[in-house]
């Protein structure tokens, strides 16, 4: 069983597309690795997997070997600067070309989700993330079924829950909520993405769209709030083209300084559009996100702390 040696599977969850479930599975593992971790991560939404694209690892083909699939490495870690390696799986890289479309029966796709399940070999893996479609379709429950039966109640940690601020999202994300219920995955917490804006010129985060939902909603359900994450297109540029975030002189996010030190050279990858995924842990750490995640990440370790100690 390729799990065995996984410490703790945390899935996330959306009830609503494109809320940003792809984009805080992507920081919550980032973040997770430059706090030490191994982490892996696993996308099992079959007809539109973004994970590949996210780490700049879209042209990359797994390899078989006796033990399984070989995920895709990032980056390997370094132990001397406290940063842990970062694998990911996804249909994506078994496609015989990007973009090609998969247009699977129910069976089908349950099928594919067990042997992602099964026939990876993740290795020693601290944290397994597992980005998941939107809604509670057949890939939630052959996911869930497949857990439940093969991994133990202290590696399945939990569940991430992402909304948006809007009423509209937040209806939707309830129903996932209610699904972790029926189905005893516990919720480690909810997050609200998308939650205000970062102006590109002076780092001001305002709010556009409504805020709050995302703590009304967990507060309904008794689940803690994780934080909010505001949309910062210096976060969508880095994924997009691989350019470094750069913010203005004096741009303080939870307290650390995020715009350049003094002197500082943009360096070569500035302005270049080629993506380099092994970069990708570095360039993050200057992302307005990044602090951001770093307290939800810290945050998830003590729920799915609590989680062990509960089970
Ligand atoms: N906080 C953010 N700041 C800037 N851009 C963001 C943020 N969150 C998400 N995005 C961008 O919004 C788009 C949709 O996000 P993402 O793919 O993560 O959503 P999703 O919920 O996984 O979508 P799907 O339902 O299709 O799987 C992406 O281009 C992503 O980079
Ligand atoms: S936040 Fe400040 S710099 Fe950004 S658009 Fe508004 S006024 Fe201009």
């Amino acid at each position: 069983m390729s799990l065995t040696q996984v410490k703790h599977i945390v899935l996330v969850l959306s009830g609503k597309g494109g809320v940003g479930k792809s984009s805080v599975t992507t920081q919550l593992a980032l973040s997770l690795s430059l706090a030490g971790h191994s982490v892996g991560v696993l996308d099992i939404d079959l007809t539109g997997p973004s994970i590949p694209r996210m780490f700049a690892i879209e042209d990359e083909k797994v390899t078989q070997t006796p033990g399984g699939w070989l995920p895709i490495t990032v980056h390997n870690g370094d132990a001397a600067a406290g940063i842990g390696s970062l694998r990911v799986m996804s249909l994506g890289f078994l496609l015989p070309r990007r973009g090609d479309a998969v247009v699977w029966r129910g069976p089908k796709k349950t099928a594919m989700v067990r042997q992602f399940l099964t026939d990876v070999f993740w290795g020693e893996t601290d944290y397994l993330l597992i980005d998941t479609p939107p809604g509670t379709s057949d890939e939630h429950i052959s996911l869930v079924e497949t857990l439940l039966k093969d991994t133990t109640p202290e590696q399945l940690a939990g569940a991430v829950v992402v909304t948006t601020p809007q009423a509209v999202a937040t209806a939707d994300v309830k129903k996932e909520l209610n699904f972790c219920a029926k189905t005893g995955v516990r919720v480690l917490g909810v997050v609200e993405n998308m939650s205000g804006f970062v102006c590109p010129n002076c780092s001001e985060c305002t709010h556009i769209f409504m805020k709050g939902g995302g703590r009304v909603m967990a507060d309904d359900f008794d689940v803690k709030f994780l934080g909010s994450v505001p949309i910062d297109p210096q976060f969508l540029m880095m994924i997009e083209t691989g350019r470094r975030p750069r913010y203005p002189a004096g741009t303080l996010v939870n307290g650390e300084d995020m715009s350049a030190p003094a002197g500082a050279t943009d360096g070569p990858d500035a302005g270049s559009e080629v993506r380099e995924p092994g970069l990708l842990v570095e360039k993050y750490q200057s992302c307005s996100l990044a602090p951001v995640f770093k307290t939800i990440t810290a945050d998830v370790i003590t729920a799915v702390q609590q989680a062990l100690t509960a089970s």
